[in-house]
């Protein structure tokens, strides 16, 4: 199946899950152990359907560790990374997207929570195909990449193009998936 049809059904699939009020996304061990006071998580603020990092985001807090949340103004453009906290709140961007105000410090990311579309059993990751995330992992190779998404968003095998970066790790409400 190519990438287009994938989405189109995952996301389906993924606005049929949350309409039957699924349990929370909680952090897992492999993400609080990766925790230290000053590290920079970058989480997202949800759309639609997509899965929320909202308890994550709490234990970053709690360790006295950075906040972070992408920043976008095009398709074409590149993820910006900008420091935020929940005091400072949120601009409306592209695509129905909250976003830090666009003059917030830029920050480099230790940890980056990834939104997605679909996902398989090898971390493979598919996501909204504008290449925001699989640049910005490219721009940060160091960085962890901890997925968050609903367990029915996970597919039998995606298809891989040269510049699709996998996860390390996903975690749903179910679990962690990890390669
Ligand atoms: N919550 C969230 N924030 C994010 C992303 C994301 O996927 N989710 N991004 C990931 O790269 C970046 C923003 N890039 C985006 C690129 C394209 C579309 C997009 O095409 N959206 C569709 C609607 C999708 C739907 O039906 O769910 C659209 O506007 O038609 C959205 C975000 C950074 N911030
Ligand atoms: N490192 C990169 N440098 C330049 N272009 C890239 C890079 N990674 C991806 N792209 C471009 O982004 C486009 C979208 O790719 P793809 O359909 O795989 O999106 P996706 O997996 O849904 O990713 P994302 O969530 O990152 O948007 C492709 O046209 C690709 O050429």
């Amino acid at each position: 199946m190519n990438k287009q049809t994938l989405r189109t059904r995952t996301r389906a699939e993924r606005d049929r899950f949350v309409a039957t009020d699924p349990a929370p996304i909680i952090p897992q061990d492999a993400f609080l152990q990766r925790l230290r006071p000053g590290i920079v998580v970058a989480s997202y603020r949800p759309v639609g359907s997509e899965a929320d990092p909202v308890l994550f985001d709490a234990t970053v807090l709690a360790a006295g560790a950075e906040l972070a949340l992408p920043h976008v103004t095009s398709r074409e453009g590149r993820i910006r990374f900008l420091a935020w906290h929940p005091d400072h709140g949120l601009a409306k961007g592209p695509f129905g997207l909250h976003q830090p105000h666009a003059d917030s410090a830029v920050v480099t990311p230790d940890i980056i929570l990834t939104p997605l579309v679909a996902f398989d059993l090898s971390c493979n990751r598919l996501g909204q195909g504008a290449g925001h995330y699989d640049r910005a992992f490219a721009d940060f190779p160091d960085a962890w990449r901890l997925g968050i998404a609903w367990s029915v968003q996970q597919v039998e095998k995606l298809p891989v193009d040269p510049w699709d970066v996998p996860l390390h790790g996903i975690a749903t409400e179910r679990g962690v998936v990890r390669r």
